[in-house]
């Protein structure tokens, strides 16, 4: 049998890597194989290209290209091999971050996005995608709390994270039957509850 394909999105800080490694975890306990990954990245290639992504200065197009080209490799290399054995994927982010970012928060044509979507994954398309939803300014506070060095996203202003944010609810409303929207202000505890009842239909 087939296996399950799992996303997790939202701004940065909403809490959605958290989730990612206790769902990852949650589902080992259950006997199933699970490949919990991320993009960018996923690959040797595709953290090469996440080091250039979350770094250098480059034109929108650009990102756009390196996040799919990035894409792509994890899909051919990963994820399409550990589907097909039967395991579980969790991924820390997938195509709907590039629709929430690149389109949403940089201004790139929905439609570029959607063409590069299609081209890339053909009929490939998470069985669930969780997103995370957190006022931006709590988010902030979370990212604030940890010491670490802000990669080129991080620093963007609140204005690039609210459309950014905006653009996954505009997911969400597009495709309720894969995504489910999550109150990330809840605690960890009350949101692994949340996930544990979601993924125990499939
Ligand atoms: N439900 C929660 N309540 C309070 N704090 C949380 C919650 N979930 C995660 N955090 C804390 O918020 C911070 C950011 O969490 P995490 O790294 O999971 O977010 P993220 O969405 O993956 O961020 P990024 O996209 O920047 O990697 C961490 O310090 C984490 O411990
Ligand atoms: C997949 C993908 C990611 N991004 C951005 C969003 C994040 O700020 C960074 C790295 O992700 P992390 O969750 O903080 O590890 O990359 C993007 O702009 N477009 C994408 O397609």
């Amino acid at each position: 049998m087939r296996g399950r394909f799992i996303t997790f999105e939202g701004i940065d800080g909403a809490g959605k890597s958290t989730q990612h490694a206790w769902l990852a975890a949650h589902l080992r306990s259950l006997g199933h194989e699970v490949v919990a990954t991320r993009e960018p990245g996923g690959t040797p290639l595709g953290e090469q290209l996440r080091g250039l992504l979350l770094a250098e200065p480059m034109h929108i197009e650009t990102e756009a290209l390196l996040m799919f080209a990035a894409r792509r490799e994890h899909i051919a290399q990963v994820i399409e091999p550990a589907l097909t054995r039967g395991a579980w994927v969790a991924c820390d982010r997938f195509a709907d971050a590039s629709f929430a970012y690149q389109s949403g928060g940089r201004g790139l044509a929905w439609e570029k996005i959607a063409a590069l979507r299609d081209w890339t994954l053909g009929h490939l398309q998470p069985d669930i995608t969780f997103i995370f939803d957190i006022p931006v300014a709590t988010a902030q506070e979370r990212l604030a709390k940890i010491n670490n060095q802000r990669d080129r996203f991080e620093q963007e202003q609140t204005a690039f994270f609210e459309r950014v944010r905006a653009a996954y609810h505009r997911i969400a409303t597009e495709n309720p039957q894969r995504v489910t929207l999550i109150d990330a202000t809840q605690s960890t505890e009350e949101i692994n509850k949340l996930l544990e009842k979601s993924i125990a239909r499939y």
